[in-house]
């Protein structure tokens, strides 16, 4: 839903145009992300392997709080991030794995 851009956020459009642009890319970069989840869940059920990994979770924290660092990223910023989707991730897998 587009609300009408109150006439004093106006000078703000093209930043809004440039962040809407941007969501959508890391949108397509999740759903890769997802598919990819997907095929760790079957190789999981394979092994018996469980939905929680909790080194593997602490190694991808780890590299993401360093990648954000050489970018310019808050690593805060990145770790709260990914410590949420990761959590999703896990509650996915956990449903799947039974
Ligand atoms: C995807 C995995 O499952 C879980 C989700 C992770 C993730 O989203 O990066 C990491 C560790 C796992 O507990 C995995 O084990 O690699």
């Amino acid at each position: 839903m587009v609300r009408p851009l109150p006439e004093e956020e106006r000078p703000l459009a093209p930043f809004r145009a440039e962040i809407d642009a941007i969501d959508a890319e890391i949108v397509t970069l999740l759903a890769r992300r997802f598919e990819v989840v997907q095929q760790v869940v079957e190789v999981k059920k394979a092994e018996g392997l469980a939905a929680l990994l909790p080194e593997r979770v602490e190694d991808v924290v780890e590299k993401v709080r360093a990648e954000a660092e050489t970018k310019g990223v808050p690593p805060e910023l990145a770790e709260t991030l990914w410590r949420h989707m990761i959590a999703f991730v896990i509650a996915y897998e956990e449903e799947r794995l039974g």
